[in-house]
């Protein structure tokens, strides 16, 4: 009981709430540098710097169908058929009054010619094309206009942004083969505990696999793919400073277990023992309050609770948070959404709760399962509902915050 009870490192403090808790870990967030990649190799990636536009899309007026280039003075027709103009084959002359060309969808409209019929709407005959439906409205709906999509020297892309498919495609389309991102953070995850055994390896009684680790790097990997794992470590001080050591050159360092006030929770001696600063611990959050947030140098540590869910909570809370923070996202906080909640929810108390909730019809449920070490609801879960400290009753039907997971 050398630590326990209420004579533990800071149980008399008040519990930190969870807004100041967070400014604090990414007021330690420092930006990663940034390096210029080709924009193939830029998926998940945060923008260093804006993307401006080196062209112009649509560079000239093209067809949005397939059909007939015309003036559309000459409507109704009939008109002459003078040429072609294909994707990549445009028609070399002017179209003349009376004359048309034919048109494929994403060819240069020809010069002079500023309405394009549709082909379904017009019969060929020899060279004569003849007009029989309803005219497009306005005229000239079919044509994709010059710089519809973007002009040259216009911001496509602002700094912070997240690489997507359609970002990427953006940038190649703005003419660019590279683009400046920041570098991903390192990552190094240690799973702690005498309990713990590698995945798939036999059990001595008392003992259980360790699932936290893999669970922790595969939620990392969703920000960064320098992640390197360590552990399980036994319960003793050294063994976890001595993995802490291995690790002390990675960006971040998250560790799982021994978080809270039990005699065999280490996480704080050995951070002592290693030299690092601990900047705050406990956060008013359920679960997941014996968080621990520390520095070494230029390091932030993260100590996660072993309770799997209290894990997966805090790195959602914590760790994605400080992931986006140091490659400057814009927004680097869990986005949440309002949904109605489909069953009534109990007043909350001081610590703000994370529910695993499942969407269905009527809204977003809890699942009926909420302890914080049982795997089987996580799995199951969509999203936590997010119920703030000290919140009032929530009837059914009312709109809840929630955060997919
Ligand atoms: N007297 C008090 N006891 C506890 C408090 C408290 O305030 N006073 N807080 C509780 C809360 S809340 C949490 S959360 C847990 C967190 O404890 P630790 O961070 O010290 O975690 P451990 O005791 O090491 O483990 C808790 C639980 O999780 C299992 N675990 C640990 N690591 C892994 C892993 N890598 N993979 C799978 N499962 C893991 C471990 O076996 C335990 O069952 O403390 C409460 N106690
Ligand atoms: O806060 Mo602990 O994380 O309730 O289980």
């Amino acid at each position: 009981m050398a630590r326990g009870g209420s004579s533990g490192p800071g149980a008399l403090k008040a519990l930190l709430s969870l807004e100041e808790a967070q400014r604090r870990l990414l007021d330690l967030a420092k930006l990663t540098p940034s390096e210029q990649l080709p924009v193939e190799a830029t998926l998940g990636r945060y923008l260093a710097a804006p993307v401006k536009a080196l062209r112009t899309q649509p560079a000239s007026p093209l067809s949005a169908m397939d059909g007939w280039a015309i003036r559309a003075h000459d409507m109704p027709g009939p008109w002459r058929i003078v040429g072609e103009s294909a994707a990549g084959h445009p028609y070399k002359g002017t179209v003349a009054p009376t004359q048309t060309v034919r048109i494929s969808t994403g060819a240069l409209l020809p010069d002079d010619a500023d309405a394009v019929l549709v082909q379904e709407d017009c019969t060929a005959d020899g060279d004569t094309l003849r007009f029989a439906g309803e005219p497009p409205e306005p005229l000239d709906r079919h044509v994709r206009k010059a710089g519809l999509d973007f002009s040259k020297a216009e911001q496509l892309l602002g700094s912070g942004s997240r690489m997507s498919p359609a970002r990427m495609a953006l940038a190649i389309s703005g003419g660019h083969a590279t683009v400046s991102v920041h570098r991903q953070p390192q990552v190094a995850v240690i799973d702690s505990g005498d309990e713990l055994a590698l995945p798939g390896t036999a059990l001595a009684p008392g003992a259980i696999p360790a699932s936290n680790g893999p669970m922790l790097a595969a939620l990392c990997a969703q920000l960064t793919g320098n992640i390197r794992r360590i552990g399980p470590v036994p319960d003793r001080i050294e063994a976890l400073s001595e993995a802490m050591e291995q690790a002390r050159d990675a960006d971040i360092l998250i560790t799982s277990g021994g978080a809270s006030v039990g005699d065999h929770d280490l996480l704080a001696p050995a951070l002592k023992t290693i030299g690092a600063d601990v900047d705050f611990w406990r956060v008013a959050i359920k679960p997941g309050k014996p968080i621990m947030v520390a520095t070494r140098g230029p390091q932030v540590v993260l100590g996660l609770p072993g309770n799997p869910v209290s894990a997966f909570v805090t790195a959602h809370l914590f760790a994605l948070p400080l992931l986006r923070a140091m490659q400057g996202a814009g927004n680097a906080l869990p986005v949440g959404e309002s949904w109605p909640s489909s069953s009534a929810l109990p007043a909350t108390g001081k610590r703000a709760e994370f529910l695993r909730g499942r969407f269905g019809p009527d809204g977003v449920a809890p699942v009926s399962v909420q302890d914080s070490g049982a795997l089987v609801p996580l799995a199951n879960a969509d999203c936590l509902i997010v119920r703030p400290a000290a919140s009032a009753p929530v009837a059914s039907g009312e709109p809840v915050s929630v955060i997919r997971i």
